[in-house]
C-alpha cells in the first residue's frame, strides 16, 4: 500500500531525512518514533504530498507519486492528514466539519456517511455541537472522523494526542487503533512517545538524526534493536563492554546468551543488558549501590551504581525492598 524507497528530504543546504525506507501493507498501522527534530513530521509531509524528495521515491498502491523529478499533487494522493493541533473549523459544528470533505456526495449519503463516522468515533450524540465545547480528546475525535470520512487511501497522523494528558495517551492511543482497524485504514503517525507507538503500531520506524534507523514490529525493536539509538529509544536498559565467550558475552557484571542484542565490534563492543537480564541476590555477585528505588506495582525497579560509577537497571521482588543506599550484589538473570 505504502512504500517508501531511500528517501532524501531536507530544506536548503541540510538533508534532514537520509535514505528512508519503509513499507506499510493495506489495514497496516506504522508509527515514526523518534526524538524531535530527527525528521519525522519532514518524512510524513512528503509521503501526503508537501515536501519534494531529494532522492528515492514513494510509492502508493503500487503507483509511483513522488521522486525528485516528479511529484504528484497532495490533493490527488487519496491521503488524508491528522495534525498536531485538532484544527477543526471553528466557525462549523460537529457534522459540518466531519462533512467537509464530502462535498461531492449527495446530502442523504454525506449525512449517512457523517453518522457513520461520528458511531465509529463515539460522538453520535454531539453532530451539533461546536468545537468550543468539546473536550481535547473529543475534538481530536473529530478530526480522526473528518480526516476518515472520504476513506483516504491512507491516513498519516502528526502527533495527534500532543495535546492530551500524558496518562491518557496511551489508552486514547489504544482506541485510535481500534478506530482505524474497524475503518480499515492504513494509517501512519508520528510519535516521540514509545508508549504511545507501542499501543498503535503494527509497525515502528526508529528515526535518530535523520536516518531510520530500524523498520520492525515491537517485538523485534525490544528483542533485537538494530542500533544503539534504538536502544535507547526503545525500553530501558544500560550497554555495557562485552567481549564474545563461547556460548555468549562477557561483561563486568557475568556472562550473558547469546541473544543479548551487542553493539560493535572488537574493543568497542556493547552489550545491551534490559533490566531483566540482572537479578539482584543476598550473597555474592557484583557489589552495586542502590541510588534510586521505584515501585511500579508488580516489581520494584533499582538504578544501581557499580564501583566504577556504571549505572545500570535491574527489576527486584516487591517482598525484599533494598534502601536507597544499600550494597547488594548482582548477578546475570539466565
Ligand atoms: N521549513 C523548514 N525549513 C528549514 N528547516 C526545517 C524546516 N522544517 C523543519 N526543519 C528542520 O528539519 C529537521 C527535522 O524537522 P522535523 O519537523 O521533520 O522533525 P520532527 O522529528 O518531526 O520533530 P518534532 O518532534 O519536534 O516535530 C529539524 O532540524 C528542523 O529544524
Amino acid at each position: 500500500m505504502l512504500e517508501v524507497e531511500h528517501l532524501t528530504l531536507g530544506y536548503g543546504a541540510t538533508d534532514v531525512v537520509q535514505r528512508a525506507s519503509l513499507a506499510l501493507a493495506r489495514g497496516e498501522i506504522g508509527c515514526l518514533l523518534g526524538p524531535s527534530g530527527c525528521g519525522k513530521t519532514t518524512l510524513l509531509r512528503a509521503i501526503a504530498g508537501f515536501e519534494a524528495p531529494r532522492a528515492g521515491r514513494i510509492l502508493l498502491d503500487g503507483r509511483v507519486v513522488a521522486t525528485a523529478e516528479r511529484q504528484l499533487p497532495a490533493r490527488e494522493r487519496g491521503v488524508g492528514m491528522v495534525f498536531q493541533e485538532h484544527a477543526l473549523f471553528p466557525h462549523l459544528d460537529v457534522e459540518g466539519n466531519v462533512a467537509f470533505g464530502l462535498r461531492g456526495l449527495a446530502a442523504a449519503e454525506r449525512r449517512a456517511r457523517v453518522g457513520e463516522m461520528l458511531a465509529l468515533v463515539g460522538l453520535d450524540g454531539m453532530r451539533q455541537r461546536w468545537p468550543h465545547e468539546l473536550s481535547g480528546g473529543q475534538q481530536q475525535r473529530v478530526a480522526i472522523a473528518r480526516a476518515l470520512a472520504p476513506r483516504p487511501a491512507l491516513l498519516l497522523l502528526d502527533e495527534p494526542f500532543s495535546s492530551l494528558d500524558t496518562g491518557l495517551r496511551e489508552s486514547i492511543a489504544r482506541e485510535l487503533r481500534s478506530i482505524l482497524r474497524q475503518a480499515g485504514a492504513t494509517a501512519l503517525m508520528v510519535t516521540h512517545d514509545q508508549p504511545e507507538a507501542f499501543a498503535m503500531a503494527d509497525r515502528i520506524g526508529v528515526m535518530a538524526g535523520g536516518r531510520l534507523c530500524q523498520w520492525a514490529d515491537a517485538f523485534e525493536l525490544y528483542r533485537r534493536p538494530a542500533t544503539p539509538e534504538v536502544a535507547a529509544l526503545v525500553g530501558s536498559g544500560v550497554l555495557l563492554p562485552a567481549r564474545r565467550v563461547a556460548e555468549g558475552w562477557q561483561t563486568a557484571l557475568g556472562r550473558h546468551d547469546a541473544a543479548t542484542p551487542a553493539f560493535g565490534d572488537g574493543d568497542g563492543t556493547r552489550v545491551l543488558l534490559r533490566p531483566q537480564a540482572l537479578r539482584l541476590v543476598d550473597d555474592g555477585g557484583v557489589p552495586a549501590t542502590v541510588a534510586v528505588r521505584m515501585f511500579r506495582g508488580s516489581h520494584f525497579e533499582y538504578e544501581l551504581v557499580l564501583a566504577d560509577t556504571t549505572r545500570v537497571l535491574v527489576h527486584g521482588d516487591t517482598g525484599r525492598a533494598h534502601e536507597v543506599g544499600a550494597v547488594v550484589g548482582l548477578v546475570p538473570a539466565g
